[in-house]
């Protein structure tokens, strides 16, 4: 029997894990956690009879020790709780499926007491891979891609050498908007952006792929999970998410991983790797398909792509400015309080007034990203 904790339980990964739980049958969920939805963690304690919930919201906390005052349940709050939940003792695996680098702490937590990390929170190895990757070494801990491309270059360079990886070619839908010019975007709407053509997933998430920030972010996840230059990583846009991900090797083969956009399989392929189990669900079908097309990424128009490469080209804390600038524009975004290219140039203007700072430690991560909020307040 597997033991796992989720952080994130009640989003699109968490929800999504749980499936995969409930489809199996022999995973036992001992943690769960969220930022306030109680209405949900209840339904989820109910369910999976976890030992510890950890909700970020003190209030919420408290709403949930009512709800769920007749369960033997510990409940914890804050980042406190968060870090209890993902050092618990009798886990074997965190499943990182919070969003945002407010991941970055409890994944180290569970890296320190020796858990293999099932990692959907993109945004913690964007500011902090350079900690977090040895941290895992060291600590000889697996991290487990979840995120669909990266999930799809681990199946494809499973066997395989590393040393014979010439390069990895990162697919992207392009998003709501592919094929539109600048012009074209002053006025999307939140509703439009929220309109992934093949995903269904966390708001947050896609409003990233609508920006190309996302490709970004995976680009920088890319390096670190697979420890790839920059030079040797290619964004290739095919707009039907059918082909997840590819490597190609020194002789030339290209391995891909296909597969119809379904995040249960890469959550159960890290749940179970290196065993490949059943999963109940649509198949290709290469007849109806007919074709799978090719594009440039638009580099132009669409400068989450282009921004995340300057970042992590300067690297060190540069990363972490791209980030946090993006999630605090996202959210503004999503309560309709600027627009869509205002992304852009929030993510611009706080790139270039900030001085890099080389190999950033955990307390230098997180006041980069406190000042970046602050300047971004302050004008926005
Ligand atoms: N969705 C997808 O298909 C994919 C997602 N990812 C990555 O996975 C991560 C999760 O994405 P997704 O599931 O879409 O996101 P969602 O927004 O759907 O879910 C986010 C989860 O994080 C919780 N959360 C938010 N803030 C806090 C906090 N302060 N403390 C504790 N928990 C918190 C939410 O709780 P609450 O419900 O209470 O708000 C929710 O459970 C992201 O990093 C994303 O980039 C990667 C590939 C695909
Ligand atoms: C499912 C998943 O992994 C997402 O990150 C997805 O890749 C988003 O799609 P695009 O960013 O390619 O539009
Ligand atoms: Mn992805």
């Amino acid at each position: 029997m597997k033991k796992i904790a989720i952080l994130g339980s009640t989003g699109s990964i968490g929800t999504q894990t749980l499936d995969v739980v409930r489809a199996n049958g022999d995973i036992e969920v001992l943690g769960i956690s969220a930022g306030r939805n109680v209405k949900m963690l209840e339904e989820q304690a109910r369910e999976f009879h976890p030992k510890l919930i950890a909700v970020w919201d003190e209030n919420a906390a408290k709403d949930l020790a009512v709800r769920l005052q007749d369960m033997d349940v510990k409940i914890v709050s804050g980042m406190d709780g968060l870090l209890e939940l993902a050092r618990m003792p009798e886990t074997d695996i965190l499943v990182t499926a919070v969003v945002g680098m407010i991941g970055i702490r409890p994944t180290m937590e569970g890296i320190k007491a020796g858990k293999d990390i099932a990692l959907a929170n993109k945004e913690t190895l964007v500011t902090a891979g350079h900690l977090i990757i040895p941290m895992a070494k060291e600590y000889g801990v697996q991290i487990l891609p979840v995120d669909s491309e990266h999930s799809a270059i681990f199946q494809a360079l499973h066997g395989e050498k590393r040393e014979q990886v010439e390069k990895l070619l990162i697919t992207a839908s392009g998003g709501p908007f592919r094929g539109r010019k600048r012009d074209e975007l002053k006025n999307v709407t939140l509703a439009d952006t929220l309109k992934h053509p093949n995903w269904v997933m966390g708001q947050k998430i896609t409003v990233d792929s609508a920006t190309l920030v996302n490709k970004g972010l995976e680009v920088m996840e890319a390096k670190w999970l697979f420890d790839v230059d920059l030079d040797h990583i290619q964004v290739v846009v095919q707009p039907k998410s059918i082909i997840h991900s590819m490597v190609e090797f020194k002789d030339g083969a290209v391995m891909a991983q296909l597969g119809t956009p379904d995040m249960r399989l890469p959550i159960q392929y890290a749940l179970y790797y290196p065993e490949r189990r059943y999963l109940e669900g649509e198949r290709l079908d290469f007849h109806k398909l007919k074709e799978i097309t090719f594009e440039d990424p638009d580099m132009e128009t669409f400068l989450g792509l282009p921004m995340a490469m300057d970042a992590a080209r300067a690297g060190g804390s540069m990363p972490t400015v791209f980030n946090a600038a993006n999630e605090l524009a996202v959210k503004k975004f999503l309560q309709e309080k600027i627009g869509f290219l205002d992304i852009y140039e929030i993510i611009g203007q706080s790139m270039d007034r900030h001085q890099v700072i080389a190999n950033p430690d955990l307390d230098e991560i997180l006041a980069v990203e406190a000042e970046t909020y602050k300047w971004i307040e302050s004008r926005w």
